[in-house]
């Protein structure tokens, strides 16, 4: 952190916290000089896109994983999510997908294959295990690790080859990060999810919000969610540009961890929450940065423009560039309409889609998909709408359908698939058309990014619901 290790002594934040419990070599030097410090990662995950090149690195350098045992792979962007058990079609997934398999054969990691009960997206497969604990250093290969800071973790995503220097050394080179603080105050409205609420607050601080800085959500707000919806907070945290997000662990995260394959058991378990009741933000300790925001202010939240933060509540209008003052604000969201082919003024929901995707990994969850099928119990997806519910990982998969949730999704009309990254990004078969547009319970509206032309509103999974049976934007509220 910044001064992190000159803080040592006096109240820490959380995240200040788990760096200086990492520290295995302390970088020379003060301020902008600093070096950066060498810090032991206690996970690593990895996924077929960001991993080749590093594992081709390690076999190049005539160099061994150094800790198999802290490692875990899953395919996940590039696969198909029907059809599984028949080749990739597409040759290039098909290869990117051998090649971990081949690599993970050889190098000694464990592996979540396609069909597999655990496989899924690395950044629900991990949770769900009971592998991201309180306290750790988890790293991935991918934007969106910053999930599993909902568990306390200092969660980041890396680069290939950065990637390659934990598997030879289980630690990394980092610069310390600035803290920011983002409070919320109060309760949630009714309605109002966890996903609104990060909408929210990229739209507030912009997708440059967050540069430089891990976030702690904190406050009455935060408190009350569970530990699904604190995830789908932490993986947006990467969408206002911070390094990473973070919640101090409750007791809502040591339920949630309990009793997983990996938490631990009998002694070991009570001395690990004793240690996790002290990660926490100390009195009197000085964020960098802070943000104030008043749940009851907040209602269901959706993009319009090209990026994460172009967003508005439900009940307002597509904005008008003419009325904006800063010229490179209405810069920005003339071509995020003109790409979006929307009109100023348009009412939000009004807007019409052909497409819903529930999914990915700020959305694939055994909760998300739960208030998925209360929307949907009893009514249909409306004609000309094509809905794709992806479950984050095949357990996920596995316990909807204990709960009769895949029934419920069939019989609304919609395509109930296996897991993956899916719709989120165009990787695999699961893409938008040219001039599609798309309600998506994902993180990015890119141009493009679901598909070529593509286009992507942000949703919650209550909102995407409610619009696969208006055939609007729209939320639950709305079905009457
Ligand atoms: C493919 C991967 C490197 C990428 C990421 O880092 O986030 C992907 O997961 C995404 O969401 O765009
Ligand atoms: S679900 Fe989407 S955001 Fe998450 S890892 Fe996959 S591609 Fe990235």
């Amino acid at each position: 952190m910044s001064d992190g290790a000159t803080r040592a002594s006096g109240p820490r934040t959380l995240a200040e916290k788990v760096w200086d419990e990492h520290v295995v070599v302390k970088g020379e030097g003060e301020g902008a000089q600093r070096k950066p410090d060498l810090i032991y990662i206690d996970l690593h995950l990895v996924h077929e896109v960001t991993s080749p090149q590093a594992f081709e690195g390690l076999r190049l350098g005539g160099r061994r994983l150094r800790r198999p045992d802290l490692t875990i792979a899953t395919e996940d962007h590039n696969v198909p999510t029907i059809d599984i058990d028949r080749p990739i079609a597409d040759p290039t997934s098909r290869t990117q997908v051998e090649t971990l398999r081949r690599n993970c054969e050889e190098f000694g990691v464990r592996l979540h294959p396609m069909g597999d009960i655990e496989q899924g997206i690395v950044h629900v497969v991990g949770p769900q295990l009971g592998l991201t604990q309180p306290g750790m250093t988890v790293v991935c290969g991918d934007s969106h690790t910053s999930t599993h800071g909902a568990f306390g973790a200092l969660a980041m995503g890396i680069g290939t080859s950065e990637v390659e220097h934990v598997m030879a050394t289980q630690t990394l080179s980092l610069r310390p990060f600035k803290t920011m603080a983002v409070t919320v105050d109060g309760i949630l409205p009714d309605g109002v999810t966890a996903k609104d609420l990060i909408l929210a607050v990229i739209a507030e601080i912009g997708t440059g919000g967050g540069q430089g800085h891990v976030i702690e959500y904190r406050g009455e707000a935060i408190r009350a969610l569970s530990m699904e919806s604190r995830m789908t907070i932490c993986n947006m945290s990467i969408e206002a540009g911070a390094r990473a997000g973070m919640v101090a662990p409750d007791e809502t995260t040591y339920e949630f961890i309990k009793g997983r394959p990996h938490a631990p058991e009998g002694a070991d378990w009570d001395a690990a929450v004793a240690h996790w009741r002290d990660l926490r933000t100390d009195e009197g300790a000085v964020f960098d940065k802070e943000v104030r925001i008043d749940a009851a202010t907040l209602t269901p939240f959706v993009t319009w423009g090209t990026n994460p933060g172009q967003g508005s509540p439900l009940g307002a209008s597509v904005p008008d560039p003419a009325a904006i003052a800063d010229a490179d604000t209405a810069a920005g969201v003339e071509s995020a309409l003109k790409y979006m082919d929307l009109r100023p003024g348009t009412p939000l929901r009004d807007i019409a889609v052909d497409t819903v995707f529930v999914g990915s990994c700020t959305n694939g969850r055994i909760e998300d998909l739960r208030v998925v099928a209360d929307v949907l119990r009893g009514r249909k997806v409306a004609e000309g709408v094509r809905m794709l519910v992806v479950p984050g990982s095949m357990r996920v998969r596995a316990q909807a359908d204990d709960e009769g949730l895949g029934e419920v999704f069939a019989a609304a009309g919609a395509e109930w698939r296996q897991a993956g990254c899916s719709m989120c990004l165009g990787m695999n078969p699961d893409q938008l058309s040219p001039g599609q547009r798309c309600a998506s319970t994902s993180n990015r509206n890119f141009e493009g990014r679901q598909g070529k032309g593509g286009r992507t509103h942000l949703v919650s999974p209550a909102v995407a619901a409610a619009t696969a049976v208006r055939g609007t934007l729209s939320a639950p509220a709305d079905l009457g």
